[in-house]
């Protein structure tokens, strides 16, 4: 079954009231169980343009100290995947004289491994206000919830960085200007294996209680 980007509510203005929370074992059994898809088990198709923006839609709808929207997206689909893992492999060709071609073949094909890719930037701004810190961490709850509404469309993510992420000129490639920071990778697309559970660690074993 597919869903539609058009069974989404129109996005709400300010002042317009949005649902209180209530009780809802569907949307809890999801977030108790979620998992992501490895790039590895990723496959055609991914979100069309339409699902693509109204994922985007819910990938802005994050917690945001001084509605600052200190982040940005970049959408990685189609000829131009190619394009950027190539520019990439020519980065490492010409400054790094990398000639391990199948190194190079595997950076070409980096951004092919999923139909759709979204760079997640964290571009933050000078504000008296909101330390950058706690803009970097909105950027990361915009990833979370690429990931969470990929899933309601029916599509598997993963959210990686690899050397990509901590690249200068790589980031520069991408579009980033120097006092951006990519916030991750998400890879999109059709889920084709069983996921099964990760070791992780118990939340009780990372719990403590204050109490005075
Ligand atoms: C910021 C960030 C960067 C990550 N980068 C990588 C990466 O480069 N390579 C990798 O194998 N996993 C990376 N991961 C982990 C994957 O997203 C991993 O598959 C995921 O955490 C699986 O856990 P889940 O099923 O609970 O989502 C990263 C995770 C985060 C939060």
């Amino acid at each position: 079954m597919t869903i539609s980007p058009r069974t989404l509510p129109p996005a709400p203005l300010e002042n317009d009231t949005v649902p209180t929370p209530k009780p809802d074992a569907d949307f809890l059994g999801r977030l108790a169980l979620r998992r992501s898809t490895k790039v590895a088990h990723l496959e055609a198709p991914g979100p069309d343009a339409e699902t693509i923006s109204a994922i985007l839609r819910i990938g802005a709808r994050v917690p945001d100290h001084g509605k600052l929207g200190p982040w940005r997206f970049i959408v990685l689909e189609g000829d131009n995947r190619a394009n950027l893992g190539s520019a990439m492999a020519n980065l490492l060709r010409t400054r790094d004289g990398l000639s391990d071609e199948q190194r190079l073949a595997q950076e070409e094909a980096r951004f092919l491994r999923a139909p759709v890719v979204i760079a997640v930037v964290s571009s933050p701004v000078d504000s008296p206000k909101v330390p950058e810190w706690e803009q970097v961490l909105s950027a990361g709850a915009a990833c979370y919830n690429l990931l969470l509404a990929a899933q309601g469309f029916g599509y598997g993510g993963c959210w990686l960085s690899e050397w990509v992420s901590y690249d200068r000129d790589a980031l520069a490639i991408l579009g980033l200007s120097p006092h951006e920071k990519l916030a991750g990778l998400i890879y999109l697309g059709t889920t084709n294996e069983p996921l099964v559970e990760r070791p992780r660690p118990q939340a009780e074993s990372r719990v403590t209680y204050w109490r005075g």
